[in-house]
């Protein structure tokens, strides 16, 4: 009998699942492992919605594994020695797992490779598992990667994804290897009341009735803040409890506008992917440095903290903060304006915002999050780096009725559009009887701030 261990990382999934499909067809058993890995933890990415989703993940794949006569190992520790531990004790002969971009999962990969193959073992590390296409799988002339979105796409659109592999029927595991109680969701501290339902069953419930009647409305309705008109899959994207290369292609074949637009944001995705596979260094270094005397420390703390807590005194930038700690979730456009606030108007150093957003986003992801901010900072692949969101334009615009206010800042309740955006403009009188802050800055003085200490000017 020949034994293969699964290491699950960010693919918490049974349907199209390269890595326990080559397991599966060159050995007679299988051992689906995961490690709870402790240089996350000790790097300070085990924020508690994540770990809360996460508890749901790991259950549910349990679930489906002891379906098929499986079941998940759950270990922890360093990954290294723990996949060592459990090869060592089922004698088997060879470790696939899905190829990673961070400089995290790359010097795991180096790690486990060379630990392996000092006992006689080998590593699979398979690629196209976490995004549709590999980092790399298009490339432009001169470069290890592309720096601008719209040639990336027009590259990655044409690329031939590979067919999406079915759920195995059965998961023969051998006799023998223990396991740690999985973790539980229930009573975690920290977790956000409004937190959604991790597991892959719930990413393809989701994702079949987002197709069904979600995306094709998608196009015009996705920048609607209080229509919550996208498709909350991140998280199940960033967790894999959702193939990538799935949602791709079914999407697709659902065929129409809305869907081609949200196939665009997937390749989004594996377009800061592939910038980050390339410039690992990019997670916390600027991408182009633009020579910002940033806000940092001391001089910005009060204004940051009242930017957290939801409390800057612009109605739509306080609701996305708000709706941030309350869900573990931000709506995209309120992504962008919260980011634009912090470091174009208060001018404060992206690494800051960028981090408190890991701490709180279920779908808290190292390329996602960290070149999204360093898009709308300017220091990353926005061809235009100095654009400036205006909070109460783009409030006006994308809630005209001002409903997404209304519901994350109840203050506001009371108070109708267009004036709910702009709420210092009302009469003394007026204003009192609402229990809300007045604007920490002023947009012109902002504007001066972000002209003065950006270098390139
Ligand atoms: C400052 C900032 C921080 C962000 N941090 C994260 C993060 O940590 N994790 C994360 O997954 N996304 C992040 N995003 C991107 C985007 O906001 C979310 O992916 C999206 O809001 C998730 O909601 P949805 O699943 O309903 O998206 P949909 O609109 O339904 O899009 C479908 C999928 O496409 C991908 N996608 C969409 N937009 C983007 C984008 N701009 N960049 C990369 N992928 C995208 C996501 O995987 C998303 O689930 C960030 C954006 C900004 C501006």
């Amino acid at each position: 009998m020949n034994v293969a261990v699964v290491l699950f990382t960010s693919d918490l999934r049974l349907h199209d699942h390269p890595p326990l499909r080559a397991a599966l067809s060159s050995c007679d058993r299988v051992v689906p492992l995961f490690v709870r890995d402790r240089a996350v933890d000790a790097a300070g990415f085990a924020a508690p919605n994540r770990l809360a989703f996460l508890a749901d993940c790991l259950a549910d794949l349990d679930a489906a594994l002891r379906d098929r006569g499986g079941r998940l190992v759950l270990r922890s520790g360093d990954v290294t020695r723990e996949v060592c531990a459990l090869v060592r004790e089922c004698d088997a002969d060879e470790v696939h797992m899905a190829a990673g971009v961070s400089n995290h999962a790359r010097a795991r990969e180096e790690r486990l490779r060379a630990a392996l193959e000092a006992e006689g073992r080998r590593l699979y590390v398979h690629e196209a598992v976490i995004t549709a296409a590999a980092p790399g799988a298009v490339l432009p002339a001169s470069s290890d990667h592309f720096a601008v979105f719209t040639p990336y796409f027009r590259r990655w659109a044409d690329l031939p994804l590979r067919p999406v592999l079915a759920a195995p029927r059965t998961v023969p595991v051998p006799d023998g290897p223990g396991s740690e109680p999985l973790p539980r969701r229930s009573g975690a501290a920290g977790v956000s009341p409004g937190l959604a339902a991790g597991g892959e069953r719930e990413a393809r419930a989701l994702l079949t009735r987002w197709l069904r009647s979600g995306a094709a409305r998608y196009e015009e309705a996705h920048d609607d803040l209080a229509g919550d008109a996208t498709s909350r899959l991140s998280p199940h994207l960033h967790f894999g409890t959702l193939s990538a290369t799935e949602a791709v292609q079914r999407a697709r074949a659902a065929g129409g506008t809305g869907t081609d637009a949200f196939v665009r944001q997937l390749c989004w995705r594996d377009f800061h992917h592939q910038v980050l596979a390339a410039r690992p260094d990019c997670a916390w270094r600027d991408y182009r440095a633009r020579g910002d005397r940033w806000r940092s420390g001391r001089d910005a703390e009060e204004e940051t903290e009242a930017w957290k807590e939801g409390r800057t005194g612009y109605p739509v930038v306080d609701a996305a903060m708000r709706q941030l700690r309350h869900e573990g979730w931000m709506h995209n456009r309120g992504r962008l304006l919260a980011a634009s606030f912090l470091t174009k108007t208060l001018y404060v150093d992206w690494r800051i915002g960028a981090r408190h957003f890991l701490d709180l986003l279920v779908d808290g992801d190292l390329a996602n999050n960290q070149l999204n901010w360093q898009w709308v900072a300017g220091t990353g692949t926005d061809t235009r780096p100095n654009r400036v969101l205006n909070p109460v334009r783009q409030g006006l615009r994308f809630d005209p009725e001002g409903r997404y206010v209304h519901r994350w800042v109840p203050e506001l309740a009371r108070l109708p559009a267009p004036q709910v955006h702009e709420p210092w403009r009302l009469p003394e009188a007026e204003r009192a009887r609402y229990d809300y802050p007045a604007p920490l800055i002023g947009l012109a003085d902002g504007l001066d701030r972000f002209r003065r200490g950006r270098g390139s000017e």
